[in-house]
């Protein structure tokens, strides 16, 4: 039975042809729900210590490609997916790799801040906990808190409830939690959109702050935080071509080449707002 040790972290990486260690290799050949084919033919590698960005219209499937990274899809109904998922080239859909595993490596935080209602304390041990995490739990639960960039804030007051905190405040709490663990990667969905510009620029600093520690995959809708916070950028499109709505990749860039100087047609006028 193949268990958490065979997702260690300290397995070499795969290295891309530019030479870059690639965490994930994200292969998507058919995704479907049910009968609805929600994406396809998108290859998107997610490179070690960089931030990459999942751009595109609303129903491209960036959500669902994201998901798809530690296995959150397979908490949907109907969800089928016909590709590879290869962390540090290790397949996790592999019919003996553990999910929840898969989430202790590849950690995520959502576009809604979503503390539990319990203490700012226990809402970052309860993460350690549920990974049978036992010592130093107060240590874990500071450095979390201070990687996260809300020690300061907090430290007077971790007894408070999570949803005592603001918004901003709630989502790096979110952020406490998913790094606790010290994941190797960090996927993020949209974890600005319920913010404010100020809690927005705050969340887009600590991403480049994290990204010394952790890799960062991020959906956004907003090309400027696209352009400030990644690395690499992956534009996905929605082909209606047969009458379905099916999200593709259209290109995987650097971000300041695809935003610069896009090679192809449609992201070009994507990203000169002629569609949304
Ligand atoms: N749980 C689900 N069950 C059925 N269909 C779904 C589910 N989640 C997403 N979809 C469909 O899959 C397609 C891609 O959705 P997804 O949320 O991944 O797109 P997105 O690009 O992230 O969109 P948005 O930018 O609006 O959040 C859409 O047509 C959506 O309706």
């Amino acid at each position: 039975m193949i268990m958490t040790n065979t997702l260690d972290s300290s397995i070499v990486a795969e290295p891309n042809t530019n030479g870059k260690n690639v965490v994930i290799d994200c292969k998507i050949r058919n995704l479907y729900y049910g009968k609805f084919r929600a994406v396809r033919d998108s290859h998107i590698p997610v490179e070690e210590g960089q931030v990459t960005a999942f751009i595109g219209p609303s129903g491209c499937g960036k959500s669902t490609a994201l998901r798809c990274l530690n296995r959150m899809n397979d908490l949907v109904r109907g969800f089928r997916f016909d590709g590879h998922v290869h962390f540090r080239g290790k397949d996790i859909y592999h019919r003996n790799v553990d999910p929840v595993a898969v989430r202790r490596y590849i950690g995520m935080v959502f576009q809604q801040p979503n503390p539990f209602a319990m203490s700012i304390y226990n809402n970052v041990a309860f993460g350690l906990r549920l990974n049978r995490v036992k010592d130093d739990i107060p240590e874990r639960v500071e450095s979390a808190l201070r990687g996260a960039a809300l020690w300061d804030e907090v430290k007077d007051k971790l007894k408070n409830s999570g949803l005592s905190l603001s918004g901003g405040q709630q989502q790096r709490l979110c952020i406490a939690r998913a790094i606790a663990t010290e994941p190797t990667v960090l996927l993020m969905d949209e974890p600005c959109s319920a913010l404010d510009p100020i809690a927005t620029r705050r969340i887009e600093e600590l991403m480049t702050e994290l990204k010394e520690k952790y890799t960062i995959a991020v959906v956004t809708h907003n090309l400027q935080q696209a352009q400030r916070v990644a690395d690499k950028t992956a534009f996905m499109y929605v082909d209606t071509s047969d009458g379905g709505r099916t999200g593709y990749l259209v290109e995987y860039e650097d971000t300041g080449q695809l935003f610069e100087d896009p090679k192809e047609e449609y992201t070009k006028q994507y990203i000169r707002g002629e569609f949304s």
